[in-house]
């Protein structure tokens, strides 16, 4: 397979299931973690190797050493593999979920931002999610009639503070996730709640469904309900690892021990609770964008930016969401019709929220 944003939380998970059953690394696409690249190199012994930077090319160990978001496409292309694992954050990754699927290619997508940037123009059947949520989601339903499906939330770095003290948060206040241990970037959407929005819509283009909520469980220990039409709720327990979704999205069924079970007499009480829109502003637009999910390239846009204007301290926690929330407001009437408009709304929208 070939394996993008290999040095992630999500890549070093990837390796680990890879191993376990015996999968070949055709490639290996990683940004500035030389040093572990070039264990997972000396491990798994990948045919190519793409990295960010040009000048990181001598610090390689490897004889096919590529650079830049053009040799990522590349290598993909060149690869005999039927799998593409898009583990990169952010909107990087959406170029190569285009390229992997215009070829035909499997790709088991961690990088959610390909569905909120650019769902409708992507084509489905060959995605399959690696995602927690959407993982208990597909795990429930089972082609039973569905009135409802529910993703739920942990709340994030700052669900137990003072709304008052929010607003003084820091970029390393906001990392400190209560469950995950993930990535900077989506650590941070998960304190905004940017992350559940965004699941939404990963929902929306993966289910084929609007009729999509989510609540608060504080153990993340639930990660889906299914609400059929018979009157049933069925919930998904798993614990707190993603090799799981990862299981199943490069194997299709498991049917050995990847996690330890739920011990449901030491897990204590499990609560549903609602998201509220003082704590989680972003919030405020759940409903709309789902009725327009086109405007996800527009909410990402400016959260990109905003994330970055957070952890350089221009703007406060809060002010991420004020500034997607005026974006959205902005460009609320724009949709784009194909994917070069995309890339146009997407540096329309950046260049107003740096402005
Ligand atoms: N972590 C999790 O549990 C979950 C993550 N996801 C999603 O999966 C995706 C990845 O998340 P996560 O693993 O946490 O993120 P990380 O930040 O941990 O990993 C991102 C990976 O992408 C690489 N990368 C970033 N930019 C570039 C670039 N320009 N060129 C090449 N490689 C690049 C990084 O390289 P390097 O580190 O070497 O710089 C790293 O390998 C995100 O979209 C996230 O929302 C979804 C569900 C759960
Ligand atoms: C592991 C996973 O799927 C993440 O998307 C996780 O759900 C993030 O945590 P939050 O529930 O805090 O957004
Ligand atoms: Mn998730």
């Amino acid at each position: 397979m070939v394996l993008l944003g290999s040095t992630g939380s999500i890549g070093v998970n990837t390796l680990i299931i890879a191993k376990r059953y015996n999968i070949a690394i055709e490639t290996l696409v990683a940004g500035n973690n030389i040093d572990l690249l070039n264990e997972q190199i000396a491990e798994h012994h990948p045919k190519t190797v793409v990295i960010a930077n040009e000048a990181d090319r001598a610090k390689v160990n490897h004889t096919d050493v590529r650079a830049g978001s053009k040799a990522i496409l590349e290598a993909i292309e060149e690869s005999k593999s039927e799998t593409v694992v898009n583990a990169l954050v952010g909107y990087v990754g959406l170029a190569p979920t285009l390229k992997a699927t215009s070829l035909g290619k499997k790709v088991a997508l961690a990088n959610k931002e390909s569905l909120v940037v650019a769902g409708e123009f992507i084509d489905m059947s060959l995605i399959t999610p690696i995602d927690s949520e959407h993982f208990g989601l597909w795990y429930l339903m089972n082609d039973r009639p569905f009135s409802k499906l529910y993703i739920t939330a942990s709340g994030g770095a700052f669900r137990e503070w003072e709304i008052a003290k929010m607003k003084n948060a820091n970029f390393a206040d906001a990392l400190k996730h209560p469950n995950w241990s993930m990535g900077d970037k989506i650590t941070i959407d998960s304190a905004t709640m940017t992350n559940k929005l965004f699941e939404l819509l990963e929902a929306k283009w993966l289910f084929d469904t609007t009729d999509i909520d989510a609540l608060i469980e504080k153990k993340s220990m639930v990660h889906a309900l299914a609400e059929f039409k018979d009157g049933s709720t069925t919930a998904h327990f798993a614990g707190v690892d993603m090799k799981l979704p990862i299981a199943f999205a490069l194997r299709g069924e498991v049917t050995e021990p990847i996690l330890p079970p739920t011990d449901l007499l030491t897990m204590g009480s499990i609560e549903f609770l609602p998201i509220e829109e003082r704590r989680y502003p972003i919030w405020q637009i759940k409903e709309h964008i789902l009725g327009n999910p086109h405007l996800g390239v527009v909410v990402n846009a400016a959260n990109e930016e905003a994330i970055e204007a957070f952890k350089r301290e221009q703007c406060s926690f809060f002010g991420m969401s004020e500034m997607v929330l005026d974006a959205y407001k902005k460009f609320e009437n724009f949709k784009a019709d194909t994917i070069d408009e995309i890339i146009a709304i997407d540096k329309e929208v950046r260049a107003y929220v740096k402005k």
